[in-house]
């Protein structure tokens, strides 16, 4: 792998004196059904497509219980959930607990441990938390359960999402899906424009 260049990785371990983190006055309550991240959303939306994760706010009002059937269209080995679909299950339900503290965040780094297969036919219940929030930087961790919540641990995840204001999506996304959103096209190309 002569000519590949490796990229510097960096920890996701939140720093032990971190303050804990704080619902956002606007997000969702205990009990509550949380939003999806977007109308789109491939983990959470209620679209083809979408792995249709239904997230909601724990009596803490900052952690999220998520639930995530597991279906034919989500194999990867004969029978068994691929993988990948369990970290996008992970990334949507720890992108959920952290819109219940920070107003918008994008996921920089994650870690997943796989423990157990999942079969086809399950119901995937993930607890996800925010751990810390430093700067721009919101720590977030959770386990998924087999059948019930609490129950045997399919797998585990951490990551690290870092706070965004509206100017990362009007550079980024494709300028059809904002002006959907209402984003006018003056307001899309001076964010393009800035530096
Ligand atoms: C119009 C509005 C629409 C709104 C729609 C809302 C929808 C919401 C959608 C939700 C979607 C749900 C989820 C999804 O699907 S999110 C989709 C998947 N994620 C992405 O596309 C993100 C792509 N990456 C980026 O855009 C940039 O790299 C970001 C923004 C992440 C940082 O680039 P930026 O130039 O801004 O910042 P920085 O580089 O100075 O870094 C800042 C700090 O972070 C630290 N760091 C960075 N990376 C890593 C790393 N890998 N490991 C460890 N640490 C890392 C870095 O050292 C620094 O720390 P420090 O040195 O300060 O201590």
């Amino acid at each position: 792998m002569g000519n590949v260049r490796r990229v510097p990785t960096s920890t996701i371990e939140p720093p032990a004196d971190a303050e804990a983190p704080r619902r956002h006055p606007k997000a969702p309550g205990p009990g509550e059904r949380t939003r999806e991240h977007h109308s789109q959303c491939r983990g959470c939306a209620d679209v083809p497509g979408s792995l249709r994760i239904r997230s909601w706010v724990e009596d803490d009002g900052v952690s999220v219980r998520s639930r995530f059937d597991v279906l034919d269209e989500h194999q990867g080995g004969p029978g068994l959930l691929h993988g990948g679909l369990l970290m996008t299950a992970f990334d949507d339900a720890l992108g959920t607990a952290h819109t219940q503290v920070v107003r918008a965040a994008v996921t920089a780094r994650m870690e997943t441990d796989f423990r157990r297969p999942v079969p086809v036919g399950t119901t995937l219940w993930l607890r996800s938390r925010v751990d810390a929030v430093v700067g721009r930087k919101v720590y977030t961790s959770g386990v998924a359960y087999l059948g019930e919540l609490d129950g045997e641990v399919a797998g585990t995840a951490r990551a690290l999402f870092v706070k965004v204001g509206a100017e990362h999506f009007l550079k980024h996304s494709r300028p059809e899906d904002l002006e959907a959103l209402g984003a006018s096209r003056e307001v899309i190309e001076a964010a393009r424009a800035a530096p």
